[in-house]
């Protein structure tokens, strides 16, 4: 069965503050989008991959993929208002029977380890949806102030999320909710439960400054 990869990297980044988007940024010399399409072509090395750019950075996007990669398996798409709408453009290039990895351009700290950890529960449940524990204290603010919660019941889900395309494609054609934050809210919209696995600490989401910090640091191991 054929593998894809959904990059969205359609994202404007406004909490990074920065005037190109997160996704371009460098980290050691090379763009944040970089480090996530070679974490996936070199994990899957049979995998087709679909990269998921801002209109107005398509070119650059381009010169990205052209520089670093010799690759016949990447598609480029624009982006929509949402991620949801960005994901939603990339599932459009997909009509073969498929595990499809739907993953953060700016979670580039992914590793092989978690990629086919993924693949494998997808393969085995229709799903793959990757969590980790909270390690601080968690507070549920309320009308009146503020509650503790139970953080043992609580899991930070991340990507890559991962599902059969029997699932993912019927899923991705509803309407837009404001709740649909990632694929598992979609696909649980649609009616079916995800299955969650281990996902890693380190595969932090690229968001405010202090990320491109820890992200550079990790990288120099
Ligand atoms: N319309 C959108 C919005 C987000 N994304 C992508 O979804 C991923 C996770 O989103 P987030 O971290 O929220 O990125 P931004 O939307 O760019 O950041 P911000 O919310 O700070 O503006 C990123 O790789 C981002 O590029 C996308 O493809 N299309
Ligand atoms: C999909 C995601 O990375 C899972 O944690 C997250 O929901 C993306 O959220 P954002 O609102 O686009 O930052």
């Amino acid at each position: 069965m054929q593998t894809y990869v959904v990059i969205v990297a359609g994202g404007s980044g406004k909490r990074m503050g920065s005037v190109l988007p997160k996704q371009f940024l460098l980290l050691k010399n090379k763009p944040v989008l970089y480090y996530t399409i070679n974490a996936f072509l070199t994990a899957l090395p049979e995998c087709k991959v679909i990269v998921v750019l801002p209109e107005e950075h398509l070119e650059l996007g381009k010169e990205i993929i052209d520089g670093f990669f010799d690759e016949q398996r990447i598609q480029l798409t624009v982006g929509g208002e949402t991620r949801f709408h960005s994901v939603q453009n990339g599932l459009k290039l997909i009509e073969e029977e498929s595990i499809i990895f739907v993953h953060d351009g700016v979670r580039c700290l992914v590793s092989e380890e978690l990629i086919k950890r993924c693949y494998e529960t997808a393969l085995e449940t229709g799903s793959a949806v990757p969590a980790v524990e909270c390690r601080d204290s968690v507070r549920m603010i309320t009308e009146d102030g503020n509650d503790p919660v139970d953080r043992s019941k609580l899991r930070l889900v991340q990507t890559p999320q991962t599902f059969h395309s029997k699932i993912l494609l019927p899923a991705f054609a509803i309407d837009y909710k404001a709740w649909f934050t990632d694929e598992a809210t979609v696909v649980e919209a649609f009616g079916l439960k995800i299955t969650l696995v281990q996902g890693e600490e380190k595969n932090i989401k690229i968001t405010n400054p202090i990320d491109l910090v820890i992200a550079e640091k990790i990288l120099e191991g």
